[in-house]
């Protein structure tokens, strides 16, 4: 039994189809990106998955269990997390409350939600940061609180939407570790949207394609750098590879 998979989906907009026929299985500690030029689907995927859109067909299974039907709220109890690709913390909170408020998503009281958060943020190397305001947070540390706040809700899979987006290299070698550590020691599945390439091409097991909804390719890194379609729909010559 996969722990992820996704079959047939398609999501309409109107006229337009966002994501047509698609198809993706997750094992447990995979770590998948998704690519893709702007408008090809990949934040629509996660939407449809987490219950923001429903999806006009297919289903969507997670240990075996159809949850196409279910709520976001009901999905993130299930296992699944995720970021947004436009952070949205609450500015005028700590990074601590920022947290506490995913962890509540599993405990009752203030007291365990407080004690989660506060593993949390040792575990994403927030911790000395715990007492700042959101709004006073650098990009790359508004970004970790992201991903804290999603890994608070303990997930089995986790959605992560461009986390690295405007990061300098040293910090994006910083949040590739932290992505690896979750896999590593919380055994975390890991579908990843990403459009700097770099962090796609070390950190994913696989990578899926996408153009116009559809999904054009799948592979090992090394499979898709070389596939002529990806050059031509998205990579561009300097991936060309022989
Ligand atoms: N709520 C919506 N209503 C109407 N159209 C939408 C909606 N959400 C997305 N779309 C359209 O669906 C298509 C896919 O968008 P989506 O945001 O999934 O692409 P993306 O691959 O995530 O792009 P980007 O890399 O720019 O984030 C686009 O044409 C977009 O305009």
């Amino acid at each position: 039994m996969s722990l992820f998979t996704l079959e047939h989906i398609t999501k309409r907009f109107g006229g337009l189809k966002a994501v047509s026929d698609f198809s993706l299985t997750l094992e447990q500690g995979d770590i998948v990106g998704l690519i893709g030029p702007n408008g090809a689907g990949k934040t629509t995927i996660f939407n449809v998955i987490t219950g923001v859109y429903p999806a006009d067909s297919g289903k969507i299974l997670f240990q075996n269990e159809d949850i196409k039907t279910l709520k976001p709220y009901n999905i993130c109890l299930k296992g699944i997390g995720r970021t947004f690709q436009i952070v949205k913390p609450f500015l005028n909170r700590t990074i601590l409350y920022n947290v506490m408020v995913g962890a509540f998503s599993r405990v009752r009281t203030k007291e365990e939600a407080e004690q989660e958060a506060i593993k949390t943020l040792e575990f994403t190397n927030l911790l000395p940061k715990k007492d700042v305001l959101a709004k006073n947070l650098t990009l790359p540390d508004r970004k970790r609180l992201e991903i804290a706040r999603a890994l608070a809700t303990k997930p089995q899979l986790l959605l992560l939407d461009e986390v690295m987006a405007g990061l300098n290299p040293t910090e994006i070698d910083e949040a590739i570790t932290l992505v690896r550590k979750m896999r590593a020691e919380k055994k975390i599945s890991i579908l990843i949207i990403e459009h700097v390439m770099q962090v796609i091409m070390s950190l994913s097991d696989r990578i899926i394609v996408l153009h116009h909804g559809e999904k054009i390719a799948e592979g090992t890194p090394e499979e898709v750098a070389s596939n002529k379609q990806v050059i031509e729909a998205y990579l561009g010559e300097e991936y060309v590879t022989t």
